[in-house]
């Protein structure tokens, strides 16, 4: 840009649109044609300013010190959408989304309203073109000659004057989230209900006949649980996965927006670190290691990973409670030590730029079940004497790897999920990414390694074909989400309709999207009835993941629910009434 007068890079003050508020911002680009500035504010917001609404930082502060003294800005003040949704913390969300629609939707056109904001298309921005949806053009109306691109707020994250940019969340707000998971004594039943059904299936799989509904079998005695080898094998399989984790391998992707606007970094270079994984696997069983070890020793190699995890947990606890406010999640401080340290309260619990939560969702625990599959599949072939593992392990293998595979190659997909931008990090994630994914997710190549399920080729062949439709669903549908929040502007994604919040984030309506409101769920769930399948019917266990599955993705979607209708408000209803079905089009 050599002929403008503010350049890429620049810091600046950027007028917010239709007040005489100025933030901070960093200029991205300039545009000839519109002779716009793309600019982008502390909170992740873009917009496109004109020249005259910017000012160079040093002239701004002489003026910004007296804020209640200026008639206008105390005037903007009601006018600037900023200031609409944070003037009183009291206010909740949902109203503040309420006025904030009808801001942009007058009353007189109630009716009409849905159609009109569902209408509204992501086309590439440039100056308010006489085609633009009317949503677009109400919000015009009120901001005056401002291009409103796209605000990558955070939930109720907003533009705030400068000076409050930093502020953590009034405590108050912490504080009134409601609680998860059966609250109080729900987290006690957890704690204990968690590692006690993974002892139990673990006991049942090696049972001849194996059942859901069986009483438990006795319990081994105490010293079966341990082994200081396992405990051995499951710290370096933990260590060898964070060097790769830390190595300058691979991307450094951005995260959402916190609350802060600061975005964190993460080294994305998951399938960079199952590749390696593998590599040293084959390796080792061409060198002579035996895997079939995981086999004999699940028990006690699934008690050192619960030791590890609770004792990460307590670590987790105990420093969540010296992290600042804006650096905890909006749940797990109930004040009950049991409940918090349940649910976990640090939202990202770092190590310098190691970060925790990340980490452990999608690594030792991940590839970890890989590895376990793998190891089964030879523990099937030495403990059936097959030269080959058998169709149904074979099919169990192949679409759990494609699954972490897909994870792993699509890992920035991940900073978009509930977990990573919402969930704080303690005992649930804990044991969930270290010891329920790797030892009961594998439970149906456990289970073939001693029930084996011959399967003709047309049972493999529709097998197959269910898995890659739900793959299919899977996948796309969390792309086409993933992008639309990563780049809500993408030309890509133009064709899609889309109702604009208050947080200045908007819902896709259509696409996957207006197919139910979590296709991804849909996906996952035929993938899951692909996993059992190749086990038979003869027994329950197998179906195990099915039918954990359906209560996790029925529960994660009603917690998602009011997480959404809490953040997005009566634009959440509106998204409810257009799109009716949560996961299965016509019947859920
Ligand atoms: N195998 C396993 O054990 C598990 C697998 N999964 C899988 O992980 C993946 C991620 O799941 P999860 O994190 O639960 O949920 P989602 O990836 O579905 O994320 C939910 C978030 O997406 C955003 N969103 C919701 N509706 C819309 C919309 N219409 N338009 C745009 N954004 C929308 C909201 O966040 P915001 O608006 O704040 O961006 C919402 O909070 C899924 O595929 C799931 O199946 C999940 C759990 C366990
Ligand atoms: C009962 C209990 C302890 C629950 C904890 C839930 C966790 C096991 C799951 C929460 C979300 C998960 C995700 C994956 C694994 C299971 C957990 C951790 C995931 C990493 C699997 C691979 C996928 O491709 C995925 C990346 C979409 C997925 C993300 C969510």
């Amino acid at each position: 840009m050599p002929t403008v007068k503010y350049q890429k890079g620049d810091t600046v003050m950027g007028r917010w649109p239709g007040s005489s508020l100025y933030y901070e911002v960093k200029v991205l680009g300039f545009k000839p044609r519109t002779q716009l500035y793309t600019v982008i504010y502390k909170d992740g917001t873009e917009l496109e300013l004109k020249e005259q609404d910017i000012k160079s930082v040093s002239g701004f502060q002489t003026r910004s010190r007296s804020r209640s003294r200026s008639p206008s800005r105390r005037r903007s003040r009601s006018r600037s959408p900023a200031r609409t949704t944070r003037r009183s913390s009291s206010r909740t969300t949902a109203a503040v989304a309420a006025t904030a629609v009808t801001e942009s939707a007058p009353s007189s056109r109630r009716d009409s309203k849905l159609k009109d904001t569902v209408e509204v298309r992501l086309s590439p921005l440039v100056s308010a073109a006489a085609s633009e949806a009317k949503v677009e053009a109400e919000s015009e109306k009120n901001q005056g000659p401002y291009n409103l691109r796209r605000r990558k707020a955070d939930g109720d994250a907003k533009p705030e004057l400068l000076e409050k940019a930093k502020a953590p969340p009034a405590p108050a707000a912490i504080h009134s989230t409601p609680l998860d998971f059966g609250g109080k004594i729900g987290a006690y039943f957890w704690l204990l209900f968690l590692p006690a059904w993974v002892l139990f299936v673990i006991l049942q799989v090696n049972l001849k006949d194996p059942s859901l509904v069986n009483a438990p079998p006795p319990l081994p005695p105490l010293d079966a649980f341990w082994d200081a080898q396992a405990l051995g094998f499951v710290i370096l399989w933990i260590l060898f996965q964070a060097l790769l984790y830390i190595l300058p391998v691979g991307k450094l992707s951005e995260g959402m927006p916190l609350r802060s606007g600061e975005r964190l970094k993460y080294r994305t270079n998951g399938f960079f670190a199952i590749v390696v994984s593998a590599i040293v696997a084959g390796i080792a069983v061409h060198q002579g290691v035996d895997l079939t070890y995981v086999h004999s020793h699940f028990l006690q190699l699934a008690t050192a990973t619960f030791i590890i995890s609770v004792l990460l947990s307590i670590y987790l606890y105990v420093r969540s409670r010296y992290a600042s406010s804006a650096e905890l999640a909006l749940g797990g401080n109930s004040g009950n030590v049991v409940y918090d340290f349940f649910k976990g309260h640090e939202l990202n619990p770092r190590i310098k730029n190691f970060d925790l939560k990340f980490f452990c969702e999608m690594r030792p625990g991940l590839i970890g079940w890989c590895l376990i599959n793998f190891a089964m599949a030879l523990a099937e072939m030495k403990q059936q004497n097959l030269d080959a593992p058998s169709y149904a392990m074979i099919l169990v293998n192949l679409f759990q790897l494609l699954y972490v595979v897909d994870g792993l190659w699509n890992e920035e997909a991940i900073l978009t999920t509930m977990d990573l931008m919402h969930d704080g990090f303690g005992f649930m994630l804990a044991f969930g990414d270290l010891v329920w994914v790797p030892f009961t997710y594998t439970l149906q190549a456990y289970y073939l390694v001693s029930h084996p399920n011959s399967l003709s080729l047309p049972a493999v062949t529709a097998i197959v074909i269910l898995k890659l439709i739900g793959f299919y669903i899977f996948r796309k549908s969390n792309s086409e989400k993933n992008a639309f929040r990563r780049n809500p502007s993408d030309p890509k994604l133009s064709h899609l309709k889309t109702i604009p919040t208050a947080t200045g984030k908007s819902l896709l309506v259509s696409g996957w999207w207006g197919v139910v409101r979590h296709p991804n769920y849909l996906g996952d769930l035929i993938m899951a009835l692909a996993w059992s399948l190749p086990c038979g019917f003869s027994h329950l266990l197998p179906w195990y993941y099915m039918i954990y599955f359906i209560i996790l993705l029925v529960h994660r979607d009603s917690r998602d629910m009011s997480e959404c209708r809490r953040k997005y408000g009566s634009a959440w209803d509106e998204y409810c009434r257009t799109v009716r079905y949560r996961i299965i089009p016509r019947v859920y």
